[in-house]
Order: structure tokens, then sequence, then C-alpha cells
């Protein structure tokens, strides 16, 4: 049986501003530098320990990644970086308040932006100084890999592909993964592993810093999956992640 252990990143400023955030890289809070060191602290009372570290570009899944094995003392392990875990992009609507939209356009149109699995929101334009398409990190990438707008359905198109051809194999090969991104790249691997409907997938949302644990059989099919620690508290976090999209 493997173990593989999913964080979301602790909260952002954005998530704080509750602003569409997306490929935007904003930091952590002093509350998310807490969390993430909680979820260290955690994975380290509960004997877990890890051989390789996945996280994204941005810098509140890597500062996550960063406070987790600093309390574990395992700031020494190997750091895979990708693109392909960053969140969903958000289109039009990074940096716009979700309540604020809301309030403008309706809930259900919210909720179908944030939650539909294949309606993308409005995207940006490419020359838009909020595209990423300049961005010196994603330099490697061909301009089209990078994305104006993407609905679930498109960020689990770049992420199975991910975990196919490096998570994937890296865990069968007995390393213990520990894996910081975001609450949307969550949802797409968790849609693939669990093989979630496009329609139940809908009312699934990850809470911030709370490692997620998914128990996993010889062919990588999950056998059971939990969050570590308080239960209720997990199952309320999520519920709160579910209400920022209320007017
Ligand atoms: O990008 C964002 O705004 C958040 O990280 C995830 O947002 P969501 O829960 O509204 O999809």
């Amino acid at each position: 049986m493997y173990k593989l252990v999913l964080i979301r990143h602790g909260e952002s400023t954005w998530n704080l501003e509750n602003r569409f955030t997306g490929w935007t890289d904003v930091d952590l809070t002093a509350t998310g530098v807490e969390q993430a060191k909680q979820a260290g602290r955690l994975l380290k009372a509960e004997g877990y320990d890890f051989d390789v570290a996945y996280t994204s570009m941005l810098k509140r899944a890597t500062r996550t990644l960063w406070h987790v094995l600093d309390e574990m003392d395992r700031t020494w392990l190997p750091v895979v970086h990708s693109w392909r875990l960053n969140e969903r992009h958000y289109g039009g609507l990074q940096g716009l308040n979700k309540a604020d939209m809301a309030k403008q356009y309706g809930e259900a149109q919210v909720l179908q932006w944030r939650r539909s699995y294949d309606v993308p929101p409005p995207a940006l334009e490419a020359s838009d100084p909020r595209s990423e398409r300049s961005d010196v990190r994603y330099a490697k990438l061909q301009p089209e890999q990078i994305p104006l707008t993407e609905c679930l359905k498109d960020t689990v198109a770049r992420v199975i592909p991910f975990w196919e051809e490096s998570m994937a194999p890296a865990i069968k090969a007995g390393k213990r993964l520990v894996v910081t991104a975001h609450g949307n790249s969550i949802r797409a691997l968790v849609k693939y592993l669990d093989h979630i409907s496009d329609q139940d997938i809908v009312s699934l949302n990850i809470p911030n810093g709370i490692p997620l644990v998914y128990e996993l059989d010889a062919d990588l099919q999950p056998i059971r999956h939990y969050y570590l620690g308080d239960a209720a508290a997990a199952a309320s976090a999520a519920a709160a992640v579910a209400s920022q999209g209320k007017a």
C-alpha cells in the first residue's frame, strides 16, 4: 500500500480578501504560514516521512511546502516544481472579489465559474497585463500552454499527464510524496484518482493547509482517503470554501 499526501497551500492574501487568484502569485498570510507549520507538525507527530516533494510554480504553494518541510526537519528533500500543479487559471476573474461578483452576476453564475466542470470563466486577452505569458518563470513553455482561462476539465488535462509521467512512476518506485498545490489542481487530481463524475465534482471543496492522505493500492487505485487531524474542522473549513461565492 502506498500513501500520497496532498496539501492545499495555507491561506493566501487573496483568500483573505476573497479574490479570484488563479495564476496570480500572491503570498501567504500570517494565518497561512501558521496553517502550513501546523500541517508539518501534524505530519511529523503522526509519523509521516517523505522522499520527494512536489509543488507548483507559485509562492503560496512553495512557501507552504517550505514550512511543512521545516517543521519536519526535511528541508533537504528534493523538490519538483511544475506549472502543471498551478492553480486553475481564473481568466478575466483574476483579482476580482468573489462576493462582489455574486452580487453583480448572481450566485448561480459564480458557482458555474467556480465549480462547473467544463465551462471556463471569461478569458483574459493575451495582451492583458495580468496575463502570465511574459512571466520569465514560464519561459520554457509554448505561449499556448500558458492559459488565458481554464475550466476544471482544462486543469485535469494538464495535471494528469504530469501525474502519469512523474508522480505515479515515483510512487511506484517506492518514493513517498508530499504535494503542496492548490484548491483546483488538487480537485483535478482527486477527480481522476477517485473517478468522481463531472456532476459530483461540483460540490468538492479543498480546505487550506490540512494534509489530505490517499492510501493507494499497487495499481495506484485509492483504497481510502482522509484529512489528518480534526475531521469536523476539515469539513467546516471545506464548507467555508464553498461559501466564498455567496453574495
Ligand atoms: O484561485 C483561487 O481563487 C482560489 O485559490 C481557488 O478558488 P475557488 O475555490 O474559488 O475555485
